[in-house]
């Protein structure tokens, strides 16, 4: 039950609604037994030829039924439906409330497929757990136990008879449905997952598996897993019905053992015979209105299970919710890195090890050094994208862990090796922080960075297919430059780009940063002369720190991959 915790808040909040269809639900179902009732009374009265006014005022009162029951089921079908829709939206905002200010990091350790998975279906079956579950037994036993004392005043046997009927059907009937379904728990949820996590790395490598011949490989796998969840469902649907079928034999014997039980007590004279058809027509409506029971642990243990797998995500966020010092808007950032070393999850080597730097505020630093030496990690502990940093990192003093991680990010320009494309327009893709910015502005910045060829209404495809490595990364550019904040932290932001263009790019660049913190990491060892400092990495470690010219003077780590360029690019 304890998994539940999110939906029952979020059921709170919807009480008047659900209130409303609880009594609304209560009213169809009294209505509709007396309806029945009333019409077996007024068949058994016709044959004694009773007063025509009787019979006028039970004709009227069984349409009067009629309506009461249609209009008061339609509000509780009304209002749990709303209850249902607003609680479940309610948990789709909480739930991607909760994703939102996850890092990035987090987020790339779930598989996408699985998470849509959880976001989309989970969320989705938890609206059984309220329609299904939580109030349609509150209605039942309140419908059935005011029945059943009714019924008591006519035969008290008959009233025992139905009390032992609605115990097999709540009781008996659910262990049947629930023996079935114990071994199959969450299949459906796990293929529906699994589904969405192949179909989704298909589509992303689509390309690289047609090339190397994998598709096929890949679609059949695909179809089996398809095939598998479309038999998982068959296989819920089956017990399902299995408790509907179960459920309709035991109204139709119930009604039948009303009718040998009435008779005898009848032919006994402990019963008016004038009631036989009523207490018949009773006992199937009764028992039809608790239909609901029979289903109920099917319900329960699916809706627990998505519960449950929404959980872990849920638990694994919270964890990662605790920064609550801001960072100051537009004010110089100092960066300060003592003894820093990390490693990824799982990882036995330290993709950082015993990083010391200090990054003055309004400084320029460069950090170069091989590939994997750990330089994109070391701008991502800055974002304070990573916990379990061991060390101490500050920005203007303050302790990362005791920031707010937003407020980092406000701060922060930043240009990642890898920058996401929407689908729509180019004007969309660069405004995708603020709206205010003009046509003209936005014109002028693309003919900074060589991209005056291209028109603000043209489409981009979904991550940017129809754009080429180097527009991507100076569309980026463009977007950094459009955001304010006094911390620059770029990753190889011209990697892509021809030398003429780097240049402009670069000198752009440094103009516009030039009053700010800016950290750049960079493959390429050219312009690095107007940099405050450089940190030269390896395996993790800071193997030199200094201008360029103190380091080209030392002749180590940073000469020598000098002489390399130089060799290879002249
Ligand atoms: N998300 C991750 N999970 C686990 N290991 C990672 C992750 N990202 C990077 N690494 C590992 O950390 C090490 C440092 O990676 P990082 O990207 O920081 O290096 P880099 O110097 O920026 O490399 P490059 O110049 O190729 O971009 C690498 O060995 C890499 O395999």
């Amino acid at each position: 039950m304890s998994e539940l915790t999110i939906f029952a808040r979020a059921m709170l909040q919807e009480r008047k609604d659900i209130l409303i269809s609880i009594i609304a639900g209560f009213i169809a179902g009294i209505a509709g037994v007396t309806l029945f009732s009333l019409s077996g009374y007024l068949i058994s009265k016709t044959v004694f030829l009773p007063p025509l006014y009787t019979l006028i005022l039970l004709a009227a009162s069984v349409k009067l039924l009629g309506l009461v029951r249609a209009a008061s089921r339609y509000g509780e079908r009304l209002y749990s439906h709303r209850a249902t829709f607003s609680l479940l939206s309610r948990l789709r905002t909480t739930f991607f409330s909760r994703l939102l200010p996850l890092s990035p990091q987090w987020l790339n350790r779930q598989r996408s497929g699985d998470l849509l998975a959880k976001i989309v279906g989970d969320v989705e079956s938890l609206q059984f757990y309220f329609l299904r579950v939580a109030y349609p037994p509150i209605i039942v036993i309140s419908v059935f136990l005011t029945t059943v004392l009714v019924t008591s005043f006519i035969s008290i046997w008959i009233a025992l008879l139905f009390v032992v009927g609605m115990l097999i059907i709540a009781f008996g009937i659910p262990v049947i449905v629930r023996r079935s379904q114990s071994k199959q728990t969450g299949a459906v949820h796990q293929l529906r997952a699994t589904l969405a996590t192949e179909s989704a790395e298909t589509m992303y490598g689509f390309i690289d598996l047609k090339i190397y011949g994998r598709l096929s490989a890949h679609q059949q796998t695909i179809e089996r897993t398809a095939n598998q969840l479309t038999d998982a469902q068959q296989q819920d649907a089956t017990r399902l019905l299995r408790g509907q079928s179960l459920h309709s034999l035991m109204t139709f014997f119930m009604s039948w053992l009303v009718l040998v039980v009435g008779t005898i007590l009848i032919i006994e004279g402990s019963m008016n015979g004038l009631f036989l058809a009523m207490l018949i027509m009773t006992a199937m409506t009764v028992f039809d209105e608790s239909a609901a029971m029979a289903t109920l642990p099917a319900y329960k243990k699916d809706s627990e299970y998505a519960a449950k797998r929404l959980n872990t995500v849920l638990s694994d966020i919270e964890v990662s919710e605790q920064a609550f010092r801001e960072l100051e808007p537009n004010q110089p950032v100092d960066i300060a890195m003592n003894h820093v070393s990390f490693r990824y999850d799982g990882d036995w080597r330290w993709t950082l090890n015993d990083v010391s730097l200090h990054i003055p505020a309004h400084s320029k630093t460069a950090i170069v050094g091989a590939s994997g030496s750990g330089k994109t990690s070391l701008l991502e502990l800055i974002l304070k994208l990573h916990a379990d940093v061991q060390g101490q990192i500050s920005l203007n003093g303050i302790p990362l862990q005791e920031l707010n991680q937003e407020s980092i990010w406000k701060q922060a320009r930043v240009l990642l090796q890898h920058n996401h494309f929407f689908s729509g327009t180019l004007r969309e893709n660069l405004l995708v922080e603020q709206d205010s910015v003009s046509d003209t502005h936005l014109l002028e910045r693309l003919a900074q960075v060589e991209l005056s060829h291209k028109k603000l209404d043209d489409l981009i495809l979904e991550k940017g297919e129809n754009l080429s490595d180097g527009e991507k990364q100076r569309l980026a550019f463009v977007r950094m430059l459009l955001r304010s904040g006094s911390l620059w932290l770029l990753d190889e932001p011209t990697s892509s780009l021809d030398y003429v263009t780097e240049e402009r790019v670069l000198q752009l660049l440094f103009a516009e940063a030039n009053k700010d913190t800016l950290v750049m990491v960079s493959h390429r060892l050219t312009g690095l002369e107007c940099m405050n400092q450089i940190v030269v990495m390896d395996q993790g470690r800071i193997v030199e720190t200094g201008t360029y010219d103190e380091l080209m003077e030392q002749r180590g780590y940073f000469y020598k991959l000098k002489q390399v360029e130089l060799d290879k690019v002249g």
